[in-house]
C-alpha cells in the first residue's frame, strides 16, 4: 500500500505532491459546503465590486494555472462589504479545473464537483504594505470564488480563451490590457463564506472566502481551451496542464455562514 500510495504521489504534477498538508492546519482550503450545514447570517451585507478593467496588464502561465494580473498600485480595482471589515484590491483571477467535466473544482457543494472554478484574489491593502505580507496575515486576502458549469457559451470569457494558444507553456505571458472580471461573475448575489486558506503552497491560512451560490456557464470548447494549456515549459516533454485543484480538506471546527436564506 505504501509503495502504490508513493507511485500514485510520483504521478502527481510536483505541486500536487504530498506533503499537501501543513502541520497544525486549522482553516485550510478547499472544503465541501454541507449546504444545510450552513448557517444564514442576516448581518453579512451584500458584496460590492467594483473593478477598473483598465487595471489589467497581461496573462502568465506560471505552470500550474493562468493568472490574469491586475495593477494593484491603487485603490481602482477593489470588493468591500460582504463578511470583509474593509476593501481588498484585486491583485490577481486564475482557474482550477479538470482533466474531464466530471471533476475539476476545489470546493465541492454536497460533494458535487463542478468541472472549473474561478478564484478573484484580493488583499488587504488597508492594514498591509504589500500583497506578500498580506499572504501571511490572517485576515490578508479575499477570494471569490465562482463555480463554471458545462453550458452555453460564455461571450466574456471567449476574450480571454482567444488569448489562451500564446500562453500554452509554461512561464509565457501576453499582454492583455483591457478586460472587466465583474462579468465573470454571476449577478446573484447569495454567496457562502468562510475563514480558510490558500490552495497552493505556501497555504498560508490567510483567505476568507467568498463562494458564489449561482455557477456561470461555459461551454465544452471553452473547457477544452484551458485543457490544452502546458504545465511543462517549451522544450519539455508536454504535460497538459489539468487536475489543478488540491484535494479536499477537513472542515475542522468552523462553520460556513451563508448570505441567503
Ligand atoms: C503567493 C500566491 C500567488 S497569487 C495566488 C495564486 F496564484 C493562487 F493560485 C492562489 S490559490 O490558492 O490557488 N487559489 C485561491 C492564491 F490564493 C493566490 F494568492
Ligand atoms: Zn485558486
Amino acid at each position: 500500500a505504501c509503495s502504490q500510495k508513493k507511485a500514485r504521489n510520483a504521478a502527481l504534477h510536483p505541486l500536487w505532491q504530498s506533503p499537501l498538508t501543513i502541520p497544525g492546519g486549522t482553516r485550510q482550503s478547499p472544503i465541501n459546503i454541507q449546504w444545510r450545514d450552513s448557517v444564514y447570517d442576516p448581518f453579512l451585507k451584500p458584496l460590492k465590486i467594483s473593478y477598473d478593467p483598465t487595471t489589467c496588464l497581461h496573462i502568465w502561465n506560471n505552470g500550474y494555472s493562468f493568472l490574469v494580473e491586475f495593477d494593484d498600485s491603487t485603490d481602482r480595482s477593489i470588493i468591500i462589504g460582504g463578511p470583509l471589515e474593509n476593501q481588498y484590491r484585486l491583485k490577481q483571477f486564475h482557474f482550477h479545473w479538470g482533466a474531464i467535466n466530471d471533476w475539476g473544482s476545489e470546493h465541492t457543494v454536497d460533494s458535487k464537483f463542478y468541472p472549473a472554478e474561478l478564484h478573484l484574489v484580493h488583499w488587504n491593502a488597508v492594514e498591509y504594505p504589500s500583497f506578500e505580507d498580506a499572504v501571511m496575515e490572517g485576515n490578508g486576502l479575499a477570494v471569490i470564488g465562482v463555480f463554471l458549469k458545462l453550458g452555453a457559451r460564455h461571450e466574456g470569457l471567449q476574450t480571454l480563451v482567444d488569448a489562451l494558444p500564446a500562453v500554452r507553456h509554461k512561464d509565457t505571458v501576453i499582454e492583455f490590457d483591457v478586460f472587466d472580471p465583474s462579468c465573470l461573475i454571476p449577478s446573484c448575489p447569495d454567496y457562502w463564506t468562510y475563514a480558510g486558506s490558500l490552495t497552493t503552497p505556501p497555504l498560508t491560512e490567510s483567505v476568507t472566502w467568498i463562494i458564489k451560490k449561482k455557477p456561470i456557464e461555459v461551454d465544452e470548447d471553452q473547457l477544452e481551451a484551458f485543457r490544452m494549456l502546458l504545465f511543462t515549459s517549451d522544450g519539455e516533454e508536454e504535460k497538459r496542464m489539468v487536475d489543478n485543484f488540491r484535494p479536499l480538506q477537513p472542515l475542522m471546527n468552523r462553520t460556513v455562514r451563508s448570505s441567503f436564506r
